[in-house]
């Protein structure tokens, strides 16, 4: 542990200095006086005025001294005894979260004053096969703490260079080091406010030379005084090397153990996934969130077996997972086609019904009471998507309710979901789906707007490359630096593949791994009666109001299939209402029996209504191509108001003309649609439409 020292010496007062020199002199007085007329000799005024002298400079100059300097530090004394009442109160046991303190115990402050991170042994081949593969970090602590008089300088010019009166020294209080930043902590100046610091954070970051990551706040348990949170100029790379020995400690007592790094004082942010019990990962491009998830993926392969724990990766974007491919641990291979992810997540609540037939069987609640009483225990799975903005810009409400299923009712089936996005936007990230996942995780977003999404409040300055902040289950944040297994990507590649080869070894004899056909029991929903049963079936006109109907079925069409929550949802009617209207589509045979699989029922009949809408769809087509040959503008908000249509339908629209090549998809998650035509193209369409206006004027 690096133990920082005060150098400051306390300098001596006129005050002082004349009552020791009177003291002495007082003291020798005495001694003389106390001798009987001989001259003394040395040894006898040694012997003699020595003890006395002491004793009087004890009386007339220590203790007044020791008195003196009290009183200056009476805050700091009353400081360190509050920390070590405040420290006993919190070492109870926690719940939840392991080896931190429980996050609404959580406070830096009491942790550590003047320390940096605390010295963990770098365990370089002493630890058991898995973990033994890990390399050993190579700079473990940043190399640029601050000792406190570096800081009071750098502090105190600072607060002078933007117009601020500091008299004396700055009195730095505590400083607390982490992977990535520093936060120093110090009494105010007297005259100096804490609101007036935080009005000139900015000129105070230019003085300190900081352009992200600064910030100042108020410095709890210490009165008068400000933090200054500053990021390390070098910041320490963690590895998941060292925080082994915790995530080994963490395998005894959590299910499914995972870490994420290392907090603002350095010590380690580790958590059983069971207890949180679904995670909802953010961060924008290049932010560090594949190489967390990674980190967590890590973690579980390295504690679990694949007796023990099945994982089903979703990997739109097809790089970040596929690397997982062939570990004994995967139900079925990393899913990259949109159409199978959706399968695979129904499929999961199909397990998640099993599992809880099963349990109920057996009598017991919850996948731990089962396993207690089972010879061939069951295993947990965690379904992690890497991009799920993607799947949710596909398929909407039909992921957006297998999420919410699985979240709601998987925990007691021991299955949790670990959800990764880019764009944490509201029609991403919807209350719904907020409302079922507790636990984020956020890295650098793009905007102050997408943090509140996240976080529900506050808008970080984030770093990137893994800083991150953890809010688990609705506790207070905690900011950490993410680990990686390396810093390297091939070596870190090369480890995940060691890793499967010691699971595909250790796994010979075990068990047959469960795989899942993600096909099997799946009807086929594009199966659509011919024009005789349609018309068969339409004989019955609808008995509820038609434009209900009409939007219903355009939903049917729209989501491939319909049941009540998107009903309510969409038309915004309560679930009896969504529920009538639903239970008449069936008995008028428009849609059909609840399929489990999919979660829906599916529309069985292009009645009057659909063909209505396939008209009204081609009309919208139709505007829009010409609004947007006209404007060259493909906003879809601009689409949106012109037309006076929702925006997931303006957003699937453009996806039907991004097929007949009228446009280009967006080639990045920022980007927009792009008009594929070429000018000529575009004022030929005109010309034409033009003059089949004219048509249809002349006709009339
Ligand atoms: N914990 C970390 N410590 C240090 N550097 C990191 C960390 N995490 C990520 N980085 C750096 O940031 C880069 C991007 O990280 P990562 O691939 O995880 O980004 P991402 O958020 O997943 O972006 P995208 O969504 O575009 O894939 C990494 O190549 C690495 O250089």
């Amino acid at each position: 542990m690096i133990e920082v020292k005060m150098t400051d010496k306390p300098k001596e007062s006129f005050y002082q200095y004349v009552t020791r020199i009177t003291g002495i002199a007082a003291a020798c007085c005495l001694a003389i006086q106390m001798l009987d007329g001989v001259p003394p000799t040395i040894e006898q005024l040694a012997h003699k005025t020595l003890p006395i002298a002491v004793m009087v400079w004890l009386l007339f100059c220590a203790v007044p001294f020791a008195a003196h300097k009290s009183w200056l530090h009476r805050h700091k004394v009353g400081d360190a005894i509050k920390r070590c009442l405040t420290r006993k109160a919190s070492a109870s046991p926690l719940s939840g979260v392991a080896h931190i303190p429980a996050a609404d115990t959580y406070q830096p402050e009491l942790a550590k004053t003047f320390k940096s991170e605390p010295a963990r042994p770098l365990l370089s081949g002493a630890l058991p096969a898995p973990f033994d593969r890990l390399p050993v970090n190579p700079n473990p602590v940043p190399p640029s703490v601050l000792l406190p008089d570096q800081a009071a300088q750098l502090i105190s010019d600072a607060l002078q260079l933007v117009g601020f009166t500091v008299e004396g020294e700055l009195e730095v209080l505590s400083i607390e080091s982490g992977p990535t930043l520093q936060t120093v902590s110090f009494r105010l100046p007297s005259k100096v406010q804490l609101s007036s610091l935080v009005r000139k954070k900015d000129d105070i970051a230019n003085h300190l030379g900081f352009h992200d990551g600064f910030d100042i706040s108020s410095a709890p348990l210490h009165r008068s005084a400000a933090a200054f949170v500053m990021p390390h100029r070098e910041r320490a790379f963690v590895y998941m090397r060292d925080l082994a020995h915790d995530l080994i400690q963490l395998s005894d007592q959590a299910e499914l153990p995972i870490i994420l790094g290392k907090d603002a004082l350095g010590s380690p942010v580790v958590f059983d996934l069971v207890k949180m019990p679904h995670l909802l990962v953010a961060g924008a491009t290049g932010s560090g969130k594949s190489v967390s998830i990674n980190t967590i993926l890590n973690s579980l392969l390295s504690c679990r077996s694949p007796e023990q724990l099945k994982l089903l990766l979703i990997d739109p974007k097809q790089v970040e997972l596929l690397v997982y491919k062939g570990f004994p641990h995967l139900l079925t291979p990393p899913i990259t086609d949109m159409r199978r992810a959706v399968m695979s997540l129904h499929k999961v609540i199909v397990e998640m019904e099993k599992r809880y037939e099963r349990f109920s069987a057996v009598g017991v609640r919850n996948l731990a009471a089962y396993n207690q009483t089972q010879k061939q225990p069951l295993p947990y799975v965690v379904v992690v998507v890497d991009e799920y903005a993607d799947l949710m810009l596909v398929h909407g409400a039909e992921v957006e309710e297998a999420i919410q299923r699985i979240a709601q009712m998987a925990r007691a089936a021991g299955i949790h979901l670990i959800l990764g996005t880019q764009r944490p936007s509201v029609d991403v990230v919807t209350g719904i789906i907020k409302a079922n996942l507790p636990s984020r995780i956020t890295f650098r977003l793009e905007s102050a707007h997408d943090y509140k999404t996240v976080l529900d409040g506050g808008s970080p300055q984030l770093l990137g490359f893994g800083d991150g902040i953890c809010r688990m289950n609705g506790k207070p944040q905690i900011r950490f630096q993410s680990a990686a297994t390396s810093a390297n990507d091939l070596e870190a590649t090369a480890l995940i593949n060691d890793l499967r080869s010691y699971w595909l070894k250790e796994d010979i004899g075990s068990a047959v791994p469960e795989v899942w056909d993600l096909e099997e029991g799946m009807v086929d929903s594009e199966d659509p009666l011919t024009d005789e049963e349609i018309e068969e079936e339409r004989i019955n006109k609808p008995t509820v109001e038609q434009d209900h109907y009409a939007i219903v079925i355009d939903l049917a069409r729209e989501f491939g299939g319909i049941n009540i929550s998107l009903v309510q949802q969409k038309l915004r009617i309560g679930y009896m209402e969504a529920s009538n209207l639903v239970n008449r589509l069936v008995e008028e045979r428009i849609v059909g029996e609840f399929n489990s699989e999919k979660g829906k029922r599916m529309l069985l009949v292009a009645s009057s209504f659909a063909k209505a809408a396939e008209q009204e769809q081609e009309e919208w087509l139709k505007r829009m191509k010409q609004y947007m040959c006209r404007t060259r503008s493909t906003r879809s908000s601009e689409l949106r108001d012109v037309l006076g249509i929702r925006k997931e339908k303006i957003l699937q629209l453009m996806t039907l003309l991004v097929q007949e090549g009228f446009l280009h998809a967006p080639t990045s998650t920022k980007g927009g649609y792009v008009i594929a035509w070429s000018d000529e193209e575009i004022a030929q369409y005109l010309d034409d439409e033009l003059s089949a206006e004219e048509d249809e004027v002349e006709a009339e």
